[in-house]
């Protein structure tokens, strides 16, 4: 892979990038390498000076053997490099990224997924679809993990939703050299907002449901932002699947219509649900029966355009909560317009699992723990609801905590769905960064309504999980939630080991039921 000067200077002239130019006579004239990291710098590397960057990352570039820079502004430590000024480092760090790497998007049917909640358990259920129907040649990128190939080395954890520019077409042109023609990815407002994606356009853009979150210093100013953000999905994508039950419908639609004919655009809601604008619909599901461990519902084509995708069926789905059949319509529709049938689907979707999403462990004489990534207000309430409608007799025990200096609005929102839909909250951290997870969690309580829920605080969250399994009658249902899978604890800006709630959960109840 490589990337020459005069191609340097004519995209980001094109994209009017370009604020100056300067390249010393004596500079070979194609980069061999391109990255935002000066540990990683080789011999002919372009290295790209963004974000919380220092000069000095520049001046280890340069004694590395980089050839050249591209920076927001000129810096001394650059000289005698090529240096390229740019109006914008990460729209053109996008734009060099995609023509470094020779345009690996050409080669790849691209599925895309945005949304509040659901993006991950989405992009799982197409992903899994697809493998049926492209005979395991699809790639996945999710928050949990990326699959550049279908061997167990071509599989690593993810450290972004979506990641930087760069690693984005780095990681499509591996994908596609070995052998992958479809990509399912997650795509952030954080995507967008920090110009990851820019210039990328995907064949099936999915948004699936929008709520307040996300907003704050580090994030999005105002919710109108985060929209916006979101919305870019649907501008970029040549067909567009649109939940039809999501709040801010008529501005979505807009978004999806300003590049896409409505022809090209299909919409999907529960038979029944709330649409808050009445546009026509093209497919609606519905739930045939429903248990603790999955789910039965329906898919039915309206418009002729659905029709001609030949999708109805009843599917099976091993994951509970009702929302995750909303999740399943839409990753059906998005890999019928990638190519996969019913049979597809029949052969993949009730097998489909995933990490630290709806996991439970069962107990003799407790309740069923139920593992789950729900943080923040929307899928903590729908979590909680799905829950209580199956639990008789039982109590709904939920342990969480809410992370530090970030997200600080989901605070409240925890507060007001446990007191809507739980019995006794065990308050505990979760990524308590440089706050008091018992300042969190004190905040927590103070939008819990006491007269409906039990609280306590136990800020070690191991012995917190402990103490609410125990508590917990074989009626009852123990929800851990906002951790899913994650294996560490963010605290005072360190990554602290942590074995996981599943891990957790599993050992408390091998020891409790042993006792
Ligand atoms: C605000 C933001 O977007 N931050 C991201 C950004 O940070 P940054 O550009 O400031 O980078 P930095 O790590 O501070 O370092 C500055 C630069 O110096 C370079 N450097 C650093 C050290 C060195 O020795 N040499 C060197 O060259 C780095 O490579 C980098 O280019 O680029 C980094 C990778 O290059 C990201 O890790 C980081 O994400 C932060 C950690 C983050 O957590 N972001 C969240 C908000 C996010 O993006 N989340 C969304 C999901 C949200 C959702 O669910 O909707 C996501 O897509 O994951
Ligand atoms: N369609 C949905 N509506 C409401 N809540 C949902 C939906 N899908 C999933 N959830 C809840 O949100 C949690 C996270 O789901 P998932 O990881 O699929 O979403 P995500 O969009 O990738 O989330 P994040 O951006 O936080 O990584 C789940 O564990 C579940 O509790």
């Amino acid at each position: 892979m490589s990337l020459g000067i005069r191609e340097t200077i004519v995209l980001l002239k094109e994209h009017h990038l370009l604020k100056s130019v300067n390249v010393p006579d004596n500079t070979i004239d194609i980069f061999n390498q391109i990255t935002y990291n000066s540990q990683t710098v080789r011999e002919g590397a372009l290295f790209c000076c963004k974000g919380n960057f220092k000069p000095e990352y520049l001046t280890s570039a340069k004694e590395k053997g980089a050839f050249g820079y591209v920076s927001e502004s000129h810096l001394a430590e650059g000289s005698g490099l090529a240096e390229f000024i740019v109006t914008d480092i990460q729209k053109s760090m996008a734009l060099l990224g995609a023509a470094f790497y020779d345009y690996p998007q050409n080669d790849l049917f691209i599925v895309a997924f945005t949304g509040t909640k659901g993006k991950t358990t989405s992009a799982y259920f197409s992903r899994g679809i697809l493998q049926k129907s492209t005979q395991e040649k699809t790639a996945l990128f999710s928050t949990i993990d990326r699959f550049v190939g279908s061997k167990p080395d071509q599989h690593f954890k993810s450290h972004l939703t979506t990641p930087e520019s760069l690693d984005l077409f780095h990681d499509m042109r591996t994908a596609v050299n070995n052998g992958m023609t479809h990509l399912v990815m997650e795509v952030s407002s954080q995507a967008y907002k920090k110009n990851r994606v820019y210039n990328l356009k995907y064949d099936v853009g999915v948004f699936l449901n929008i709520s307040p979150d996300h907003i704050g210093a580090n994030e999005h100013p105002t919710f109108a932002d985060y929209l916006h953000c979101k919305e870019q999905l649907l501008v970029n994508s040549k067909i567009c699947v649109i939940n039809a039950e999501t709040d801010h419908l008529e501005d979505v639609y807009e978004a999806a219509k300003a590049t896409s004919q409505p022809d090209d655009i299909y919409l999907f809601a529960r038979k029944g649900g709330k649409k808050q604008v009445a546009l026509p619909l093209d497919f609606e599901f519905e739930n045939q029966s429903e248990t603790l461990h999955g789910s039965n519902f329906t898919l039915r084509s309206i418009s002729q355009k659905a029709k001609e995708l030949s999708l109805d069926n009843q599917y099976e789905l091993s994951l509970p909560g009702d929302y995750n059949e909303s999740n399943a319509a839409s990753a059906i529709i998005a890999s019928g317009l990638a190519g996969a049938g019913v049979v597809n689907v029949k052969d993949s979707l009730d097998k489909i699992l995933v990490p630290g999403r709806m996991e439970f462990v069962k107990t003799k004489n407790h309740g069923t723990v139920y593992i789950d990534y729900a943080h923040n207000y929307g899928s903590m309430k729908s979590l909680l609801a799905f829950l209580r409608k199956q639990t008789n007799a039982g109590r709904v025990i939920a342990l969480t905590g809410s992370t530090g200096n970030k997200g600080e609005s989901r605070r409240k929102g925890f507060g007001q769905a446990l007191s809507e839909e739980a019995d006794v909250a065990f308050l505990t951290a979760d990524d308590p960064a440089f706050e008091s997870p018992q300042a969190i969690a004190e905040e927590i309580d103070s939008y819990i309504d006491h007269d409906k829920v039990e609280v306590h605080f136990n800020m070690d969250r191991i012995s917190a999980i402990k103490e609410a399994i125990q508590t917990s009658t074989n009626q009852d249902i123990v929800v851990l939630a906002g951790k899913g899978e994650d294996a560490y604890q963010k605290v005072d800006g360190v990554d602290t080991p942590y074995p996981t709630d599943v891990t957790v959960a599993r050992e408390v109840v091998k020891e409790i039921e042993n006792d």
